[in-house]
């Protein structure tokens, strides 16, 4: 059996989502693949294809074993222990289980949660039982926050579920209607700029700091509640170029994440950092006319592109 899991977006509101405010966020069509089959003996093999690591436990170690002692291994085991405990299976017959995937790691587009999702919907099917997506985002969130010590909803809850969610205060609605319609008909380039040189938590302590962090959070709500309201590319575009300045003032920009919002700006509708920042990616909203240029000055860039769209 084959699953594929998608990863997410966030569009508009990170950082403010820390605080309180709203997030909104976007699942996408890049994806992890995970793959399981049953195996003779009780062992159970996992091979992170894209990192060439594979790692065999004995069946009875999986129910207690402590995740965070096998590196790169961490989310797909805790998402195997957590499910099987909670399915309450005593599992019999050994498994092996791949994990290939598209997404590129660390750089804010949610690979862990789509690794997580993927092994919880995989191993739960293995076991001929139908997760609720409830079940499966709740699952998701504790594995997450049991790796990371903590964490938010919005990128387990956003790959569960699918389409374009609104986040805040660590609940989650699903926008549906005319904005997920033109959201549909936009096409977007994330633009892997640079290796991020801190952790999600770094950054976020290091916004903690900011005086008039609550004032800019504010204009970043504002502009949610404005992008909600459009279905104009180049209104939408300029929304989210505006959402870039707010965060440059939050000082989690760099030189190179700047300057791929300037080529998104000039041969695009609008571009913004997506994620902690500190490095990582870019959300480009393209202009179809100007499709050629734009991928032509990034190529100037020596970054990393990925077309993709919303998946609902
Ligand atoms: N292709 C993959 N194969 C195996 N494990 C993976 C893969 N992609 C991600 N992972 C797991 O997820 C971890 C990266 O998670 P991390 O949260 O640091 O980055 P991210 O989820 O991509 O970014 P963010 O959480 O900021 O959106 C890797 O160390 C590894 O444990
Ligand atoms: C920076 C942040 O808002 C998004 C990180 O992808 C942190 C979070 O929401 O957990
Ligand atoms: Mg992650």
């Amino acid at each position: 059996m084959i699953i594929e899991t998608p990863s997410k977006v966030i569009l508009f509101g990170e950082h403010a989502v820390v605080y309180g405010y709203r997030a909104i966020s976007m699942a996408i069509d890049l994806t992890s693949t995970i793959e399981i089959r049953d195996i003779d003996g009780n062992e159970i093999i996992l091979n992170l294809n894209d990192l060439n690591k594979s790692l065999r436990l004995n069946l009875n170690e999986i129910k207690n074993i402590n995740p965070n002692n096998f590196g790169d291994f961490k989310y797909c085991l805790c998402a195997i222990k957590n499910t099987i405990n909670y399915l309450n299976i005593e599992p019999k017959t050994g498994f092996e289980i791949n994990i290939s995937s598209k997404i590129p790691i660390s750089c804010g587009l949610g690979s862990s949660a789509s690794i997580t999702i993927g092994t919880i919907r995989t191993v739960s099917k293995f076991y001929n039982k139908q997760l609720k997506d409830d079940e499966i985002a709740k699952l998701g969130y504790m594995v997450e926050k049991e790796i990371q010590g903590k964490a938010s909803i919005t990128d387990t809850s956003t790959i569960t579920y699918k389409g374009i969610l609104e986040i805040k205060n660590n609940k989650f609605k699903k926008i549906e209607g005319k904005f997920e319609e033109f959201l549909k008909s936009c096409k977007f380039l994330i633009v892997y700029a640079e290796k991020r040189k801190k952790k999600t938590a770094e950054l976020v302590n290091e916004v903690a700091k900011i005086e008039n962090k609550d004032e800019i959070f504010k204009k970043i709500d504002k502009i949610i509640e404005n992008s909600l309201k459009t279905d104009n590319k180049e209104d939408f575009g300029k929304l989210m170029t505006k959402n870039h300045e707010l965060l440059k003032k939050l000082n989690i920009s760099t030189p190179k994440l700047d300057k791929v919002v300037d080529i998104g700006n000039r041969f695009g509708f609008g571009a913004k950092l997506t994620g902690a920042g500190g490095g990582g990616c870019v959300i480009i909203l393209v202009n179809e006319e100007k499709e050629k240029e734009l991928l032509k000055e990034l190529n100037k860039e020596n970054v990393k592109i990925f077309k993709c769209k919303m998946i609902n």
